[in-house]
């Protein structure tokens, strides 16, 4: 589903990805992974274009993605975004912030104007129904809390109909339980749908229940790419540098334990 090759992005002389190679499989949901700076959200912008890459291929579904505006409005329909605060329209109703998902589909005068087919209010409501929010419709969105804000996210996703959800640290402004419900609903809908999901975390304990395939980055080059049971601590060290400096020495994998006090420690700090 998703092709990338060679992909380099240069800030000015600062090289924040350094050619990069990933495939993507229809339907899969793979979790990217890295500390803070190592090109991860850049990877996402590049992918969908908020940002044009400095070198490289990327393909999604067979199709080039460039600068073209046949490609851009491919793009724009086909890629969905859920980010880490929510970007929702506080003011607006629940309902109308999951018909914004429709935007793109719609001619141009009623979106200006507002105005919702009957057919697209249906969608945002099976949308809003696969989040469990369908109580809540006509509630405006700032009365909601982060986690149900982050659902009203994934639904104005959902209802855009993509073929790729490209989620952006989706959980990182959330505590652990409410980050579980959010991510349950996100790869159930991944799942139910077949749609393509790239989602970047900083929490390696959600990469190894959520991630169907994990990569990680560090410093703008992929250093890992495999299986989630496959995040070792050498794994961790590779995608983390540094790690024994700031933390813990007590480094080596405990089996007794779900998780290495290293690990456990990047966790709490990250949730
Ligand atoms: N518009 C920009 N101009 C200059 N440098 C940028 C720009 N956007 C990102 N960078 C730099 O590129 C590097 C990668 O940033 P990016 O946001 O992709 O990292 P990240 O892995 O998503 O980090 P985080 O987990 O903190 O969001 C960082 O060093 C960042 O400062």
């Amino acid at each position: 589903m998703i092709r990338i090759r060679g992909l380099a992005k240069h800030y000015g002389a600062f090289e924040a990805l350094k050619g990069i190679d990933i495939d993507v499989a229809p339907g899969e949901f793979l979790v990217v992974l890295g500390p803070s700076g190592a090109g991860k959200s850049t990877l996402l912008r590049c992918i969908n274009r908020l940002t044009t890459p400095t070198r490289g291929e990327i393909h999604i579904d067979g199709q080039p993605a460039s600068d073209g505006a046949a490609s851009l409005r491919r793009l724009r329909c086909s890629v969905a975004m859920i980010f880490q605060h929510y970007n929702v329209v506080p003011r607006l109703s629940v309902e109308k912030n999951v018909l914004t998902g429709r935007l793109g589909a719609m001619p141009s005068l009623l979106s200006w104007l507002q105005v919702f087919p009957r057919a697209d209010v249906a969608i945002a409501r099976e949308c809003l129904r696969r989040v469990e929010l369908e109580d809540k419709a006509k509630r405006r969105t700032d009365t909601l809390s982060g986690g149900q804000k982050q659902r009203v996210g994934i639904a104005r996703a959902l209802a855009q109909q993509p073929k790729v959800i490209l989620a952006d640290e989706p959980v990182a402004s959330l505590d652990p339980k409410t980050s579980r419900t959010v991510l349950t609903y996100l790869k159930q809908a991944s799942r139910e749908l077949g749609i393509t999901v790239v989602c970047n975390l900083h929490q390696i304990d959600y990469a190894r229940e959520f991630g169907e395939r994990v990569i990680g980055v560090s410093a703008g080059r992929v250093v890992f790419e495999g299986a989630p049971d496959k995040l070792s601590d050498d794994v961790l060290h590779r995608i983390y540098p540094g790690l024994e400096e700031a933390g813990s020495t007590a480094a080596a994998p405990q089996p007794a334990e779900p998780h290495p006090p290293l690990m456990r420690d990047l966790v709490l700090k990250e949730a």
